[in-house]
């Protein structure tokens, strides 16, 4: 169990935004191909995952149900489900997609798995960065990354107080 996470800086994604990042995702794996299929790391990994999927015209998708954050508070991460895909091994030719990496402990159990698969994240923290092969956005390990099935529009306080209100 982590003490409480200092995420003092915040930053929402809109649908747009992660379309456009997880495309960009796509791009960036089209020439690292080809892939057997896709591995998406539940929940956050499944919408990326099918937006890369679709570009990427792949239609072999597993999971990996991983669960380790109660909102914004770390715990012991635990493993709901393995890998099913009847062939995927130690994983060489699979990609493995989440939507983030933060301390890079769901990544680590991940990997673990499928030592020999491609992880690809829209977005990386730094202490995760090490353990994630392709990535779009970094953002500092004191950010809490907002994304949009997890919000709503409503008021948002300046930068300067809710960086001085921590
Ligand atoms: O690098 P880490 O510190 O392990 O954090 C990253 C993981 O945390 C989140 O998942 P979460 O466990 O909250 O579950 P969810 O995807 O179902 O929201 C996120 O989707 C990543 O999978
Ligand atoms: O929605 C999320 N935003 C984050 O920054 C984060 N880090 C770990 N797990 C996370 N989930
Ligand atoms: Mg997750």
């Amino acid at each position: 169990m982590s003490e409480a996470a200092p995420f003092n800086k915040h930053f929402p994604v809109s649908w747009e935004e992660l379309h456009r990042n997880a495309k960009a995702l796509a791009w960036r794996l089209i020439d690292k191909g080809p892939w057997k299929g896709i591995i998406a790391v539940t929940r956050g990994g499944l919408v990326p995952a099918a937006i890369i999927a679709r570009e990427l015209e792949i239609r072999l998708i597993d999971t990996v149900c991983v669960s380790s954050y109660d909102h914004q508070q770390q715990r012991n991460a635990t493993v709901l489900k393995g890998v099913d895909a009847s062939g995927a091994g130690d994983g060489e030719g699979w990609l493995i997609v989440d939507d983030l990496v933060d301390t890079g402990k769901t990544a680590d159990i991940v990997r673990k798995m499928l030592p020999k698969a491609h992880f690809a994240t829209v977005y990386a923290k730094p202490a995760g960065r090490p353990l994630v092969d392709t990535f779009i956005t970094e953002v500092s390990q004191d950010t809490w990354i907002h994304f949009p099935w997890d919000i709503e529009l409503q008021f948002s306080q300046p930068i300067a107080k809710q960086f001085r209100n921590g």
